[in-house]
């Protein structure tokens, strides 16, 4: 089977939570091996978008196909096993596992996913973000950098073909946040992965292959 070249279709996508109409008629295309930046003032729905593009969250109309999966055909089940390898997200406060150590925060995800190596391959992927000295420290024992590059070893290291990343140097001073965005976007090169990253900052924006602004639920 040849592979879908948008990894991302989705077609006039609205998201309605109670009263608030929060999209409004999304239609975005991703090409494989693409990134993307959302840009967007506080509230104008780029993590709401994200949350309907990773299938956390349904949308209440149009359609979301993710690597040729059409998610609104998928049951609650399917849609958990589709998202499972397939998709990675970072986000800003790291969401760490506090009593896992880093190694099996990043090894959990690789076996749910059914590497049968995952041990092995998350000391290799916490060496790839240069944290091959910490693999038994807890979150506690990390700095924020350092937490962060645990989430992206965790979010990568399954090799899925779409990695979402949610303000991932939001909680990081700007030198820190420069060398996590080089290392999410080395990473991501790395397995060849397409890319969404939401931010406030626009020149981080501009590294990527496209920027998308977002106003209000709709696309501007
Ligand atoms: N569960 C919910 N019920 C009702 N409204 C919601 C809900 N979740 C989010 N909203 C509203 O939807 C709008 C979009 O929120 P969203 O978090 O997607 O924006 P954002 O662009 O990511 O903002 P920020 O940059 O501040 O994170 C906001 O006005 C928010 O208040």
């Amino acid at each position: 089977m040849t592979e879908p070249a948008m990894v991302i279709d989705a077609r006039d996508v609205t998201l309605t939570l109670g009263e608030t109409a929060i999209l409004r008629g999304i239609d975005l295309s991703v090409g494989r091996g693409e990134s993307v930046a959302l840009l967007g003032t506080s509230g104008s729905g780029k993590s709401s978008l994200m949350a309907v593009l990773a299938g956390l969250e349904r949308a209440s109309g149009g359609r979301v196909t993710v690597d040729g999966l059409d998610f609104g055909r998928l049951d609650e089940d399917a849609l958990a096993r589709a998202r499972r390898g397939r998709i990675g997200i970072v986000l800003q406060a790291f969401h760490l596992l506090p009593t896992m150590t880093a190694r099996e925060n990043v090894a959990v995800p690789m076996e749910l996913a059914g590497a049968a190596d995952a041990w092995e391959r998350a000391a290799a992927e916490l060496a790839a973000v240069g944290l091959g000295h910490r693999l038994d420290h807890y979150p506690s024992q990390l700095s924020g950098g350092e937490q962060q590059r645990v989430a992206i070893a965790r979010a990568l290291g399954p090799r899925p073909p779409l990695v979402f990343a949610d303000e991932p140097t939001g909680n990081l001073d700007t030198a820190t946040g420069a060398a996590i965005m080089d290392l999410l976007f080395a990473r991501r090169a790395a397995i060849g992965a397409t890319l969404v990253v939401i931010t406030h900052d626009r020149s981080l924006a501009e590294r990527c292959d496209r920027v998308v602004t977002l106003a209000d639920g709709r696309i501007v």
